[in-house]
């Protein structure tokens, strides 16, 4: 078996000392002395990435309830990328910065008014914020602070791990069918691979927004804590996930997932073009107009 070694030198002229050191068939050169960040932001995106730890959180902050635009997808599929890449970034914690709020899902106005073009584009956006998230090598936590509907849900369960704040005003799920939309198969796919056929049968036929107790009691979440423990609950779980053999924890991920991430992988235009087709049709414009509304009016 080969067991690769990633040299890692993080290189600081603030640092004087570099350790070398040996963890998990990883040879690693780390500072003890100070804890490296590197923080970057774009636009609607904080990421705090600790070079020390390898750990990245990536902060949501779109407001007023990040909901995924086009825009906010592009900007999350470059710090995915980039992540990616890094050798030095080995977990990654997704949380949000707006209050009440993990994420509201797609944004409903990307889809709706949208020439078919533009729907287009906003879709393979989304099937490729799916496909980076789903198929990362990085250990991915979802620190869920706030409500998660719909696509922030599916962006939940694209995670390994879920920890989610212990409220019961907070709710998660696909709701897709309240919106009058079917959520498409690579959603229910996570689904089923994350609370399995039957509870994923009722869920998304019924349109469920599950309170925590809830959603934890059917495996949608892994750990509810109080609301201020969010983030620090995700970074101990992470240290956990880290400690474990590297490689041998992705082939294992990839093999889980493999055959589902290729079902969509080989069929993203098809895809593309079902999506097209079904949300430009005027009985599904209407639906979510009437959504829409019915939003507004619970404001009022
Ligand atoms: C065959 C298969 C083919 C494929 C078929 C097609 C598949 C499509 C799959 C779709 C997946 C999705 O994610 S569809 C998206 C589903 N999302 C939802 O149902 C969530 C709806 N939102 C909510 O429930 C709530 O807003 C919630 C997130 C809990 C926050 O509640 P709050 O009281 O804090 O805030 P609100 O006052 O409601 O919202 C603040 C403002 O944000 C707006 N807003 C809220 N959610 C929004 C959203 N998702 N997109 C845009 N705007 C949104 C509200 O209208 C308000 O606008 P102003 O009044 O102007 O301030």
């Amino acid at each position: 078996q080969k067991l690769t070694f990633s040299l890692k030198i993080a290189i600081s002229s603030s640092l004087s000392k570099i350790h070398l050191n040996v963890s998990h068939g990883r040879l690693c050169a780390s500072s003890t002395s100070f804890s490296q960040r590197n923080n970057s932001s774009s636009a609607n995106l904080k990421v705090d990435h600790d070079q020390t730890t390898g750990v990245a959180v990536m902060h949501m902050q779109s407001p007023p309830v990040n909901s995924l635009s086009l825009d906010f997808l592009t900007e999350i599929c470059i710090t995915l990328e980039k992540l990616e890449m890094d050798k030095g970034c080995r977990g990654l914690i997704i949380t949000s910065s707006q209050p009440k709020v993990f994420s509201a899902g797609l944004d409903i106005l990307e889809m709706y008014g949208k020439s078919p073009e533009r729907c287009g584009e906003f879709w393979k956006a989304v099937q490729e914020m799916w496909l980076k998230l789903y198929g990362s090598n990085m250990v991915t936590i979802a620190a869920i602070n706030g409500s998660s509907p719909a696509g922030g849900c599916l962006m939940s369960i694209t995670c390994d791990y879920r920890i989610m704040a212990d409220n019961p005003r907070y709710s998660i799920g696909l709701n897709e069918t309240m919106l009058g939309i079917v959520a498409p198969f690579w959603f229910k796919e996570t689904m089923v691979n994350t609370v399995g056929h039957r509870n994923t049968e009722i869920s998304l036929e019924l349109g469920l927004l599950y309170k925590p107790a809830e959603a934890l009691n059917i495996g949608l979440v892994d750990q509810l804590v109080p609301e201020d423990q969010v983030l620090s609950a995700a970074t101990q779980t992470m240290t956990k996930w880290l400690a474990i053999p590297e490689h041998a924890r992705q082939i294992t991920k990839s093999m889980m997932r493999k055959s589902t991430i290729e079902k969509l992988r080989s069929n993203r235009e098809a895809d593309i073009q079902n999506f097209v087709n079904f949300i430009t049709k005027e009985s599904i414009q209407k639906s979510l107009r009437m959504y829409m509304e019915m939003l507004k009016q619970k404001k009022a």
